[in-house]
C-alpha cells in the first residue's frame, strides 16, 4: 500500500456529540478524531459506546450533531446545516452477525446493496474476487461462517460504498475460524480501496487488521 499522501486530506475527520436517553439512564457521546490511515481500528470496552459512534457515521442516529467527513467529503456537518440521510451517504455497513437477507440467495444478497447499473456491473468480479461465485444461488443459511462474512463484505462492497464499517466482523466465531478469517479479511480488505473503520475489543484484530487506533472510554476518544 502507498504511504499517505500529506497533501490529500484526512481520510476520516470527525467530531460527533450526541445524548441517548431511556428512562433514567443516558449516555453522553462526544468524539472527535483525525485519521489518515485507510484502515482505523475503533477500540472501547462494552458500553463505551462504539456501535452508537457507527450508527451516527452511517447517518442512523438523528441526535447526533458535530462533522463527519470520509477523504475530505462532509457527510454531516451541522453548522453548515449539511446532513446527508443514511442511504445517500453511500456507507457499507457489516454488522456482527453479517446480516444476510436470509431468504434471498447470495447473488439476490448482492444485488440488493447494487442498485445503479454500474454498481451491478460489478457482481460479477465481486463473486471471484471473494471466491463466491459456486455459491450463487445458494441460500445464507447453507453458508458457513467464512462464507457469510464473504458474502456479508462482497454485498457491502457491491453499493461502490466511501466508507466501509465493520462491527466486530469476527465475534460470532470460534477461535480456530477466528484466526483464519481475521487474515482472510486483511488479504481482502488490502485489496479494495475503500477507506475502512472497524470496531473490535481484540487486540490482534488491530494488529491484523488496521494501521491506526482510536481508542474510546465513556463517549470520549482518550487514544
Ligand atoms: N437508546 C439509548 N438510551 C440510553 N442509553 C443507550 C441507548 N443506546 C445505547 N445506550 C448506552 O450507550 C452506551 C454505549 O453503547 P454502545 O452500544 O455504543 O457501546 P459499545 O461500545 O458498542 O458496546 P459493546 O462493545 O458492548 O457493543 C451504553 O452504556 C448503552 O447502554
Amino acid at each position: 500500500m502507498n504511504p499517505p499522501d500529506p497533501l490529500a486530506p484526512p481520510v476520516l475527520e470527525l467530531h460527533v456529540r450526541a445524548t441517548l436517553r431511556a428512562g433514567e439512564r443516558h449516555f453522553a457521546l462526544d468524539a472527535a478524531f483525525e485519521s489518515r490511515a485507510m484502515r482505523t481500528a475503533l477500540l472501547g470496552a462494552s458500553g463505551s459506546g462504539k456501535s452508537t459512534l457507527l450508527q451516527a457515521v452511517a447517518g442512523l442516529l438523528p441526535e447526533a450533531r458535530g462533522h463527519v467527513r470520509v477523504q475530505g467529503r462532509s457527510l454531516m456537518d451541522s453548522q453548515a446545516g449539511v446532513n446527508l440521510p443514511a442511504r445517500l451517504r453511500r456507507i457499507g455497513y457489516v454488522f456482527q452477525d453479517y446480516a444476510l437477507f436470509p431468504h434471498m440467495s447470495v447473488l439476490q444478497n448482492l444485488r440488493f446493496g447494487a442498485r445503479e447499473p454500474e454498481a451491478r456491473a460489478q457482481i460479477d468480479s465481486l463473486l471471484q474476487r471473494f471466491d463466491i461465485e459456486a455459491l450463487r444461488d445458494a441460500m445464507p443459511r447453507s453458508l458457513s461462517g467464512g462464507q457469510r462474512q464473504r458474502v456479508a463484505l462482497a454485498r457491502a462492497l457491491a453499493a461502490q460504498p466511501r466508507l466501509l464499517l465493520l462491527d466486530e466482523p469476527l465475534s460470532a466465531l470460534d477461535t480456530a475460524l477466528r484466526t483464519r478469517l481475521r487474515a482472510e479479511l486483511a488479504q481482502m480488505l488490502s485489496r479494495v480501496p475503500v477507506p475502512v473503520l472497524i470496531v473490535t475489543h481484540d487486540p490482534q484484530d488491530v494488529q491484523a487488521l488496521a494501521q491506526a487506533v482510536v481508542e474510546l472510554d465513556a463517549g470520549r476518544v482518550v487514544g
